[in-house]
């Protein structure tokens, strides 16, 4: 099908989150298999050699518990069977990506807990971080087993978008079953025809979608949509393609993309400034001498203990805080990686002194440079 859809070129990126469907590991209606997943995975080794960054978010454990159950009597389909069997699958699929990658793989089971609770959002970012730093694969996935049904993010389309946001991803890449988005779902319209650009997500777009087209894929295109609505808003433009094709794939190294292209309304620095200058701030404020808030107003520095006087009531590690100078003038606004008694512990220190005084650390900054807009900035 892709031979019909013109090449166009990838935009530009340098970090991507990758989605691969239950339909891509599972093809054969059965267990994991290697056969789409091979060339995935040497996009994903082609992308490491040119200095780029993939975080893989990967479905497929259900589908992989199911089959190795086999002639077994199969459990219901209630949410305690789907955990179950998600337990027992999780483990085959990471080992499937482990035996086509060079390089290790790290599992990363996520919650929607996780990701609203401000602290353990940072912590599963600073996570990824550190694994992306460690130059080792993370592979992401819903942790099926303990999420209770009213906390399920439900499907990876919409967890590979909020992950694309929370790594500062510039690339949201879903690998499907299908080589676009067609203007009606193809299964009840013989005559849909592809799209291959989307530069607005509008009612009539969304409408477009249909739901899975197999047994093992859940969300279907529509929560693609969602997801590109989702990683659109966070400035991070998202592609579909046909992962089973490997002239698809093997031309998204090269820059090319057969497939359909949502734009970002904005950008991804416009979005996160945008973000940072509204976020309801907490009920304190970091004070800073003259030469870290001189600092600060050079737009490029991150805020470290020794330049901190003191705090004003109270916040929690990452709370949006303003920073004020000693006259109490604001200078800048940001998320605080340590809690209001940490950083008045803190104050003064060098940040080498951080694990000393506290007994433990989050890291040097106590405000870190990307989490921080200056004044100029909010008021602009
Ligand atoms: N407008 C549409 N354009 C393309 N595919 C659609 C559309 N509406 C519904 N679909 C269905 O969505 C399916 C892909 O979603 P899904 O089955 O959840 O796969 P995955 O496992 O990749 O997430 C396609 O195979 C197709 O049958
Ligand atoms: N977390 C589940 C997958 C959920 C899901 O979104 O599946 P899919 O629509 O195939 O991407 C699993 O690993 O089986």
């Amino acid at each position: 099908m892709a031979e019909h859809l013109p090449a166009q070129p990838l935009p530009n990126w340098r970090r991507a989150v990758l989605k691969v469907g239950s339909n891509l590991l599972a093809a054969d209606g059965g267990g994991l298999t290697p056969r789409h997943a091979r060339a995935l995975a040497a996009f994903i080794g082609d992308s490491h050699a040119q200095g780029r960054q993939v975080v893989l978010v990967s479905s497929g454990a259900v589908a992989a518990g199911r089959a190795l159950l086999r002639e077994r009597a199969l459990p219901g389909d209630d949410l305690a069977a789907r955990q179950a069997l998600a337990a027992l699958g999780q483990a085959p699929m990471i080992a499937l990506w482990q035996s086509l990658s060079p390089r290790p793989v790290a599992q990363v089971l996520l919650t929607h807990d996780d990701l609203r609770h401000r602290r353990r959002y940072l912590n599963a970012r600073a996570t990824l971080r550190e694994l992306l730093l460690l130059d080792v694969l993370p592979v992401v996935n819903e942790n099926d087993t303990v999420a209770v049904d009213e906390l399920k993010l439900g499907d990876n389309d919409n967890l590979a978008a909020i992950v694309a946001a929370l790594v500062d991803a510039d690339l949201l890449l879903i690998a499907s079953d299908i080589d676009a988005l067609y203007d009606a779902d193809p299964r009840r319209v013989p005559s849909a025809v592809p799209v291959p650009h989307v530069s607005t997500l509008t009612a009539e777009v969304m409408a477009m979608a249909g739901g899975s087209g197999s047994a093992v894929g859940t969300g279907g295109m529509h929560t693609k949509l969602e997801a590109a609505v989702k990683a659109g808003a966070a400035g991070v433009p998202t592609v579909l393609f046909d992962g089973r094709n490997t002239e698809t794939v093997a031309a998204l190294a090269a820059g090319q993309l057969h497939g359909t292209l949502f734009d970002a309304p904005r950008s991804r620095m416009q979005a996160r400034k945008y973000w940072l200058r509204h976020a309801p701030a907490a009920p304190g404020s970091i004070l800073v001498d003259d030469g870290a808030a001189r600092a600060l107003a050079g737009g490029r520095a991150s805020l470290l203990p020794g330049g901190i006087v003191g705090a004003d009531g109270e916040f929690h590690r990452g709370d949006m805080v303003e920073i004020v100078d000693v006259t109490r003038r604001p200078v800048a606004r940001g998320l605080s990686q340590y809690g209001a008694a940490e950083v008045r512990r803190l104050a003064g220190r060098h940040s080498s002194a951080i694990d000393a005084v506290l007994g433990y650390s989050y890291g040097a900054e106590i405000v870190h440079r990307d989490d921080l807009v200056v004044l100029a900035e909010v008021h602009s």
